[in-house]
């Protein structure tokens, strides 16, 4: 998937309900299908996300790259990826910052953002403000691997989200009641690839990866 297109919640739902096999390993082809739906909304709602867009997708390039690349097989899931990149050597692994491990980290965290703020909005009133959601969400998650001028930058974009019930309509699902109903269903699925992204990186001590 690409970014390009109208923004479709039930293919970002579909994309992350695919990402765990009955093994529990998260498939990368699916989780990064999952990114490019988001990001395809994120662009859509207008220039003043373009700084964080653009780092999404320079994210997800580097891991298209890695699957793309010589070593491709054992970018097939995230398991497969982390055994394969500490196989070269924790070191080795700390000193590149286009390793897949890295960069998914960085994906990883933005996905606890996302769970929380999909939540913030699914249980918000009709009269609550996304910009609150989002920032109170960002918070309590991503900000804190931020500097000062990120925050900043991140915290006035999002004074620029429209009010809940029209957000709930650019997402194209139908009327809000409709588009809650599908947060609720694409949640857990979001939640589940957080958790078990989170136990196999807190295992091999690769949450701190600078
Ligand atoms: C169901 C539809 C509704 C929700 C749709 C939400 C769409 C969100 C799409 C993408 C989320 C953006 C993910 C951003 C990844 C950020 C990764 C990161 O932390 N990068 C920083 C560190 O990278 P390195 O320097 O270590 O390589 C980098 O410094 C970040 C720069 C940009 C600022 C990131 C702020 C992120 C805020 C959270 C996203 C808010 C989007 C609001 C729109 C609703």
């Amino acid at each position: 998937m690409a970014a390009a297109g109208a923004f479709s919640l039930r293919e970002v739902l579909d994309a992350f309900r695919g990402c765990v096999t009955e093994r529990r390993e998260v498939l990368l082809e699916p989780y990064l299908s999952g990114w490019w739906g988001l990001i395809r909304f994120l662009q859509s709602l207008g220039a003043v996300f373009g700084f964080i867009s653009k780092d999404a997708v320079a994210k997800v390039q580097i891991m298209e790259r890695h699957r793309r690349g010589e070593q491709g097989q054992h970018y097939e899931s995230l398991q497969s990826m982390v055994e394969f990149e500490l196989s070269r050597g924790p070191a080795e692994l700390r000193g590149r910052p286009d390793s897949g491990c890295r960069t998914v980290l960085r994906l990883h965290r933005a996905l606890l953002w996302l769970q929380l703020f999909l939540e913030g909005l699914r249980t918000g009133h009709r009269d609550s403000r996304t910009s609150t959601i989002c920032t109170d969400s960002y918070n309590a998650s991503l900000a804190k691997h931020h500097p000062w001028v990120v925050r900043k930058a991140a915290t006035l974009a999002f004074c620029a989200l429209p009010s809940r019930d029209a957000f709930l309509e650019v997402m194209n699902v139908g009327p809000p009641e409709q588009a809650v109903d599908m947060l609720g269903e694409a949640i857990p699925y979001i939640q589940s690839v957080y958790g078990i992204t989170q136990e196999l990186f807190a295992q091999h001590s690769l949450l701190d990866l600078p």
